[in-house]
């Protein structure tokens, strides 16, 4: 994350004394969150709550229930969060949690007691006006509620402006569970515009068939583009006439896994991630995990474009392979900012005690993509910048170094 601020800095003007304050996340807290397991036994949990930046607004970001979870990752996520914000101009900066766990292996009840630990923990931190969570990997709306309910006990309230990506019931937003896969269509849609192709009958590889990745599989097949290869953590399916979403949703529903689909849909192999990684296609839309384009998979790649809905999906050195092959990358600050914009909305709607419709939602959706799809293509195509990310980072480095800038000196 740094590595691309740094690359961005050459093409702002940022003051030497606001650089420093961007390197380094506000505040990181690590908390320890004793869960009761359902054969009575306590376990203790770690989790994080790491807030970046603030100049532009409250912190604003997801939380994330893994293994992998770091104090190092949700730092680099928080940080993400800040230029995502930035790029897409809401008045929000930038946060991350995460809890170290398997979700896998714990029962509903084990994850709400979870949450609510969790929430325990860092609810002197988060708040309406200071830091807002939402979803990430593995929460969802039901998480979300559950943080909602443990916090808004301590107040003798509900305080559903608390958290985004809520269920409907107590204040979620219509359009939500679908904003960041819708995101990436909308994206993808303008790239095609940008590089005089057309959407129809392109094909796409995905990685990842969770919330952003399953969306974004079914706007794609319904605005004509041919989903040829879909993976999650089990493996992946291809076939090359195009796979059948609706027929893959319900054998994920069933089956728990993408594995096995190809034993049940005529046309589709097995692939693994790596292949589907590698797959030529027109668009490759890695909708996982961290890292999974490394300098390697980064030269036998072979998509036409990348979309990046991931957070953080390109290593430093894949990055560096992309940009001297030309192969243009949508950055993630930019190509998955559809859920944090529609969790603006939600935020605005809770503290207006209003709601929207679904059309209302997604249109603004589409208008603050496009914008700033628009804002990066102005610097991109008028200053000598190497690729679409370095153009992302110089319109949101530029947004929260004015904000440092303008609250005035230390
Ligand atoms: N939810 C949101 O609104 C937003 C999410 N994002 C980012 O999008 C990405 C996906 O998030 P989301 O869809 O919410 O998460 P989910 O937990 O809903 O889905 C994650 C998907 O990735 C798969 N996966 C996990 N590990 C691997 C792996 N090693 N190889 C291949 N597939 C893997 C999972 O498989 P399985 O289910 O089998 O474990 C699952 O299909 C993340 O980077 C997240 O930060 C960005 C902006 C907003
Ligand atoms: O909706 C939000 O507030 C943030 C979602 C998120 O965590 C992300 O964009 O990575």
């Amino acid at each position: 994350m740094l590595s691309q601020v740094e690359r961005a800095r050459e093409f702002v003007d940022v003051p030497d004394d606001v650089y420093p304050q961007l390197r380094t996340p506000e505040r990181t807290l690590k908390v320890s969150l004793p869960v009761r397991r359902d054969d009575g036994s306590v376990e203790v949990f770690e989790g994080y709550r790491c807030q970046y930046d603030s100049a532009r607004g409250p912190y604003k970001g997801g939380i994330r229930y893994h293994p992998a979870v770091s104090m190092d990752e949700v730092t680099a996520l928080a940080g993400w969060m800040t230029w995502k914000s930035a790029v897409v101009d809401l008045p929000f900066g930038g946060a991350k949690g995460g809890v170290v766990c398997d979700p896998a292996e714990l029962s509903e009840g084990e994850l709400r007691r979870l949450t609510r630990a969790y929430t325990d923990g860092v609810r002197r931190v988060i708040g309406p006006d200071t830091d807002i969570p939402a979803p990430d990997v593995n929460t969802d709306p039901q998480t979300m509620a559950w943080l909602m309910d443990t916090y808004s006990r301590y107040e003798d309230h509900a305080v559903p402006e608390v958290v985004t990506g809520k269920p409907l019931e107590i204040g979620g937003t219509e359009g939500r569970v679908e904003a960041t896969g819708r995101g990436i269509t909308i994206v993808t849609e303008r790239t095609f515009d940008y590089l005089d192709t057309n959407l129809d009958g392109a094909s796409v590889a995905i990685q990842g068939f969770g919330n952003v990745g399953s969306v974004a599989a079914r706007l794609l097949d319904e605005r004509g583009a041919d989903v040829v290869a879909i993976s999650d953590v089990s493996g992946g399916v291809h076939d090359p006439d195009g796979l059948d979403v609706q027929a893959l949703l319900d054998h994920v529903d069933t089956a728990g896994y993408v594995e096995g689909f190809e034993t049940v849909a005529a046309g589709a192999d097995a692939v693994t991630n790596e292949q589907l990684l590698t797959e030529d296609v027109d668009v490759l839309v890695p909708a996982a995990i961290e890292d999974v384009i490394t300098e390697e998979i980064a030269r036998d790649l072979s998509a036409d474009v990348v979309v990046e809905a991931a957070n953080g999906p390109t290593t430093a050195a894949g990055d560096e392979v992309l940009r001297q092959r030309d192969v243009p990358v949508v950055p993630d600050i930019l190509a998955n900012a559809g859920g944090v914009v529609v969790s603006h909305l939600e935020w605005v709607q809770n503290t207006q005690q209003y709601s929207w419709s679904r059309e209302e939602v997604n249109r603004d959706l589409r208008q603050r993509l496009t914008r700033g799809f628009e804002d990066l293509l102005d610097v991109y195509e008028s200053r000598d910048v190497p690729d679409l990310r370095t153009a992302a980072y110089v319109v949101a480095l530029d947004r929260v170094a004015a904000a440092h800038e303008v609250r005035g000196p230390l």
